[in-house]
């Protein structure tokens, strides 16, 4: 598994703004939509392309495009569909699975209430999308669907990783494919109910409102 943090000023203040706790939803949704952007220029960075010509006013030349089939974004559901249009931005071809997954508070295990993935992902680049890796069972039992329908490239997008959860998914993934993950930052630990420190608190509830 590859790691990718991001090191760059505006991800880092906006970063900032986005933990504080007095950061209401709406600018917290906006902050996400803009954070995210900013990731997907380093997550797309293998995208997969094909040369094209290109008749330009002046002369032909040799262009690219994106390859085909087209890559498929996934956001697990509740808090990684923030993520979604800011990612769809840079890959407007893209098409788009949803994953449902709730962590049990008392377990920590993740549970699936939604799933609608194409039924084979061979040969197609697949991006998920969840701002928190916390505990990292979120990721694997995601990076884990996408496998068990044959994907082999997978990019997570994530805002903040707790190191804990990143040894997790490095440990589930091994040599079973080749799985990028590109954040924001990896922050200090887990706490004792198992959130990010210092992290931003419940990414979902911070969206969407408290349920
Ligand atoms: O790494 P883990 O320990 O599995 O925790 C991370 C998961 O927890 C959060 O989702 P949550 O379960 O709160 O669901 P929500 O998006 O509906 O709020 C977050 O968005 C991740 O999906
Ligand atoms: O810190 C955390 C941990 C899990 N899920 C979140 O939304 N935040
Ligand atoms: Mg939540």
């Amino acid at each position: 598994m590859r790691l990718h943090v991001a090191d760059h000023p505006l991800v880092a203040h906006k970063l900032s703004v986005l933990r504080d706790a007095d950061t209401a939803s709406p600018t917290f949704r906006q902050l996400v939509d803009e954070l995210v952007t900013l990731l997907a220029y380093e997550a797309t960075r293998h995208v997969r392309t094909r040369d094209v010509e290109v008749v330009t006013p002046v002369a032909t030349t040799t262009g690219v495009k994106l390859a085909n089939p087209s890559p498929i974004v996934v956001p697990i559901l509740r808090a990684g569909l923030g993520m979604l249009e800011g990612m769809t931005r840079l890959l407007p071809t893209a098409e788009v699975g949803f994953l449902g997954l709730q962590r049990d508070e008392e377990t920590l295990e993740a549970i699936t209430y939604a799933n609608r993935l194409p039924d084979d992902l061979t040969g197609r680049q697949c991006f998920l999308l969840d701002p928190m890796l916390a505990t990292g069972n979120t990721l694997v039992a995601s990076i884990d669907y996408l496998l068990q329908r044959g994907a082999r490239d997978v990019t997570a997008v994530c805002l903040i990783a707790a190191p804990e959860g990143i040894r997790v998914v490095e440990q589930f993934v091994g040599d079973r494919a080749d799985v990028q993950v590109v954040v924001a930052a990896v922050d200090e630990r887990l706490n004792e109910k198992a959130y990010i420190v210092p992290g931003l608190g419940d990414a979902g509830d911070r969206l969407y409102g408290i349920v």
